[in-house]
């Protein structure tokens, strides 16, 4: 397993009365999966991915990373997890403005303190297929060309998991397509691990699961997703939390 999260609990100021933003979550990804997180506002998809990154501890339960156990590991060891280990993708990019796509792309390595191999980043470029821009700066790229540069930064330090945060949510729908396919692509052809948390039952037809979280507990898992399935799922779960079914403890 690339990652594993058992028995995870985050509550959120006091512990009896506070809000249980993950409340016993057990998930495992395997090397080369490529999973969805869905849910409603609220149900724990952010906490999640924070947690696995090493950005919030969680209350209760465990989180391993290539089989290691990093739960207890202090702040500087936690800032080296993100560094290595981790690769990220979010929304709004994240590029730096000033450097070029291939510098950009190369920082996880230079912040890591490993040399940058100029092979590596224009192999990665020469993947996402921006090898003719790598000397651009962001603001000379379109959206989808900037946010084809952060999935090839997330993929630079080869990371154990790559966490996506709602990757395609500032793209248009056309744009959108070719990002997730560059995702399913690197998780299905280089065996990249990678978990996206979305709203779009679209971008979850490309995982190989969707794991559905309602107030921080797993509630249902689908292999195989597609379009009219997701949307089901999420339309059943959403009638659920309105009539307040889901949240019986
Ligand atoms: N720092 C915090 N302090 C207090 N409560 C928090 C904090 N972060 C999250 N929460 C609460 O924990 C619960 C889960 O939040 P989380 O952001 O993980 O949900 P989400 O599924 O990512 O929602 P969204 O889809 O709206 O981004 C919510 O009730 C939220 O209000």
């Amino acid at each position: 397993m690339a990652v594993q999260v058992r028995r995870l609990v985050r509550v959120y100021g006091d512990h009896q009365l506070g809000v249980r933003a993950l409340d016993g979550v057990d998930l495992g990804f395997a090397r080369g999966s490529f999973t969805a997180v869905m849910g409603p506002s609220g149900s724990g998809k952010s906490t999640l991915l924070s947690c696995v990154a090493g950005l919030d501890r969680p209350t209760e339960g465990e989180i391993l990373v290539d089989g290691e156990n990093v739960t207890f590991w202090n702040e500087e060891a936690r800032t080296q997890l993100r560094r290595e280990r981790i690769g990220f993708v979010f929304q709004s990019f994240h590029l730096m403005p000033y450097l070029t796509a291939a510098q950009n792309v190369a920082l996880p390595l230079r912040l890591a303190g490993r040399k940058a191999d100029p092979r590596l980043v224009r192999t990665l470029l020469e993947h996402v297929g921006l090898a003719e821009r790598a000397g651009h700066l962001p603001a000379e790229l379109s959206g989808g060309q900037q946010q084809r540069v952060a999935i090839a930064r997330a993929f630079v330090t080869s990371p154990a998991v790559v966490l996506a945060d709602e990757p395609t949510g500032a793209l248009d729908s056309a744009t959108a397509k070719d990002i997730l396919r560059l995702l399913r692509g690197a998780a299905s052809d280089l065996g990249q691990t990678i978990v996206m948390v979305t709203h779009d039952p679209v971008a979850a037809s490309y995982a190989d699961r969707v794991v559905f979280l309602v107030d921080g507990r797993i509630a249902g898992q689908m292999e195989h997703p597609t379009v009219d399935a997701v949307a089901g799922q999420l339309a059943h779960l959403d009638q659920l939390v309105a009539t307040g079914a889901a949240v019986t403890r």
